[in-house]
Order: C-alpha cells, then sequence, then structure tokens
C-alpha cells in the first residue's frame, strides 16, 4: 500500500496545535480544517485531469477540469471537521456519510450511519477521518465502498499508527494513505501515542 506523509512546514505547525492540549474546541477545529486542505491538495495531486476550450476575453487556450469528480466520505464524527474544507476545493465532489463510534472495551467499530451512493464503479473515493488508530473504522468504511464497485480509495488522515498502517495494507483493498504523520504506536486504550487524543471529543466535546 502506498503510504504518503504529508512533510511540509506548514502542515507540521497545524499539527502541533492540534495536538497540544491546551487548543480549545475551536482552535483544534481551525487547524484541522487549514490541515485538510494541505492534505487534500496533495492527495490530488496525480488525480487525472481532461482538456477543454476555454474562451479568455483574449483568445480560446486549453481549460482544465478533473476527468473524474470524487466521492468524499467523511467517517462521522470526527471526519465532519473535513469535508467543508475538501469540498470547498473540489466542489464538483459529491459526498456521501457514514458513522461510527468504537467500542471503549473492545475497541471495534460500531457503525450507525451509511449513506453512500449505490453504484461507485469508477468513481474516485476519499475518505476523510483524522485518525487510523487500529484501522477497524477504517477498513469497515473500505468495506462499504469497496462492496458499491469503488476501485480506487484514498484514505484521508491527520495522524496514524504503524498498527493501523498495517490493518489497511492487510485489507488488500485497493487504498492508499495520505496522512501528515505517522505516530509510534498505540496504548493500552488504543490511542495513538502521542496523537492528539479524541478527535471527535476535541471538536465537538465528549460523547
Ligand atoms: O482506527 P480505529 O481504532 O478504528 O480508530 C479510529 C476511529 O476512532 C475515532 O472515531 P471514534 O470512534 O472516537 O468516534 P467519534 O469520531 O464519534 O469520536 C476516529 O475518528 C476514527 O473513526
Ligand atoms: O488516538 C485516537 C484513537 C482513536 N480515535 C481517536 O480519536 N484518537
Ligand atoms: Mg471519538
Amino acid at each position: 500500500m502506498n503510504t504518503h506523509v504529508v512533510d511540509h512546514p506548514l502542515a507540521a505547525v497545524l499539527l502541533t496545535t492540534m495536538r497540544d492540549a491546551r487548543s480549545d474546541n475551536a482552535t483544534f477545529r481551525a487547524a484541522l480544517r487549514r490541515l485538510t486542505h494541505m492534505l487534500v491538495y496533495e492527495a490530488m495531486r496525480e488525480a487525472p485531469v481532461e482538456t477543454f476550450d476555454v474562451v479568455t476575453p483574449i483568445a480560446t487556450t486549453d481549460g482544465v477540469r478533473l476527468t473524474h469528480p470524487p466521492l468524499l466520505v467523511p467517517v462521522l464524527r470526527a471526519g465532519l471537521g473535513m469535508v467543508e474544507q475538501a469540498s470547498s476545493l473540489i466542489p464538483q465532489a459529491r459526498v456521501g456519510f457514514v458513522g461510527m463510534a468504537r467500542d471503549e472495551e473492545t475497541h471495534l467499530p460500531v457503525p450507525y450511519l451509511e449513506s453512500l451512493p449505490a453504484d461507485l464503479s469508477g468513481i474516485p473515493v476519499y475518505v476523510l477521518d483524522p485518525m487510523l488508530a487500529t484501522g477497524g473504522s477504517m477498513v469497515h468504511t473500505i468495506d462499504l465502498l469497496v462492496a458499491r464497485g469503488a476501485t480506487d480509495v484514498t484514505a484521508v488522515c491527520v495522524v496514524a499508527a504503524p498498527e493501523g498502517v498495517a490493518a489497511l495494507s492487510a485489507s488488500g483493498h485497493p487504498v492508499r494513505l495520505v496522512t501528515a504523520a505517522v505516530d509510534e504506536g498505540l496504548n493500552e486504550n488504543a490511542f495513538i501515542v502521542p496523537g492528539l487524543g479524541d478527535a471527535g471529543d476535541r471538536q465537538f466535546g465528549p460523547r
């Protein structure tokens, strides 16, 4: 599986704000929005484009548009903080939703929402979730996408654990990962170390 760590000073500064336990909910959400801009920009670098005639006030020239506008899939709750920025960067994108909450005892994802187009064949899909910990939530989300015919999936994350990267790779799904960091690992509660805490709680408050 291809893993791209977005290694840029501006991304690192925003990630630092998100990691900092002193950042309040609003500060955390603002940093996530700005970092999402950079992650999606990088994730779309190789997106295929087609040309068409565009008429400037002076002459006709080649214009460019995305060949296959993608589907964005935020994983609720935490992925909600990424979708507005991602869709403003790609106004042609459609948006689907998956909702999932980890069971605090088993650390397994418990799905509660699935709102996706029926047929995803030929559509690139960008899954938005700041955290890839055990990988259970992301693998389950991609199971849903692949069952609808998706063959081109990008997981856009802020912090990944090596365990989650390995789980994604072992899933055998057609996925690549774009993330701002790969951290040390998971603690006994399956939280990422050093991580940034619970990305849902840090945006919206505890459930
Ligand atoms: O890789 P995993 O071990 O599955 O953990 C990652 C998941 O945990 C977080 O969501 P959470 O379950 O806390 O729900 P929330 O977004 O509502 O807080 C996060 O946003 C991922 O979806
Ligand atoms: O560190 C973690 C692990 C799972 N979910 C989070 O929000 N944070
Ligand atoms: Mg959470």
